[in-house]
């Protein structure tokens, strides 16, 4: 997140941290996502693409310090990866992938389920939503160690669409940021929540896809935009 600042434990419960192990003792952050229940992670395809190996990936929870993070901490383990089907590339939408645990998640206050928007939701966006995650803090960057947030803005689809001129904006993703950049995700961050709050009750809006370098003037952030999948959602994790 570049132009955020600090998150404390249990201000953002469902947000997780997806570690790539490279090797026996080597793993890093590589991804961010969201716990939709407590067997069930929503991230992007884009994430698990190239390493769609269960076992390759470890899960952290209900933490907000990277660094903090040693070999006795606790992990989640994968069971099933499960990438969109019509998933063809970053910037091509369906960027969303279904992670299901090995073992249940058990909830308390610093980990918990975020809720996922009505199916093709045309609820009035709020004109305020939130970025959180643990990826670069400058385009040309490192990743932060505490969770960062910041409050970002949907952007109308046609306003977007004059942003991204070569790339086709629809109603699969949803943009946010600021015509002045300076605010915005970046790479680390991908596969993390845009959560808006309506009525008292967070939702998961959007999810980390891509983005023209990040914060640049300009060049808002692009998400998945998680009603149009919701149905896809329930159907693949049997949630109904
Ligand atoms: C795997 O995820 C990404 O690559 C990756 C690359 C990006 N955009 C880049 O152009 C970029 C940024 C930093 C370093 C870098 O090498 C690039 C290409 C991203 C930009 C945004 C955003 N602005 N909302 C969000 C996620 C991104 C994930």
């Amino acid at each position: 997140i570049v132009g955020g600042t600090d998150s404390v434990l249990g201000e953002w419960p469902w947000q997780v941290s997806m570690h790539l192990r490279l090797g026996a003792s080597y793993k890093k952050h590589a991804c961010g996502g969201s716990i939709i229940s407590n067997q069930w992670i929503v991230t992007a395809a884009h994430c698990v693409a190239l390493y769609p190996q269960p076992q390759m990936w470890i899960i952290y929870s209900g933490f907000v310090r990277i660094l903090n993070i040693t070999k006795s901490t606790p992990f989640s383990e994968l069971e099933k990866i499960i990438i969109h089907p019509h998933y063809t590339g970053a910037g091509n939408g369906s960027d969303i992938a279904l992670l299901k645990l090995k073992t249940p998640i058990v909830f308390n206050d610093h980990q918990k389920a975020i809720c996922l928007p009505p199916s093709e939701a045309t609820l009035v966006l709020p004109n305020s939503c939130w970025i959180t995650g643990w990826g670069y803090t400058e385009e040309t960057g490192s990743p932060g160690n505490v969770l960062q947030k910041a409050e970002v803005p949907p952007i109308s689809t046609e306003e977007c669409q004059g942003s991204y001129v070569e790339t086709r904006i629809d109603k699969k993703v949803l943009c946010a940021g600021y015509k002045s950049g300076k605010i915005d995700a970046c790479k680390g961050d991908s596969g993390g929540p845009l959560v808006c709050e309506v009525d008292e009750i967070w939702y998961l809006t959007g999810i980390t896809s891509w983005g023209e370098g990040c914060a640049r003037p300009g060049k808002p952030g692009v998400y998945t935009r998680v009603s149009t999948f919701t149905n896809w959602i329930l159907e693949h994790t049997k949630l109904f």
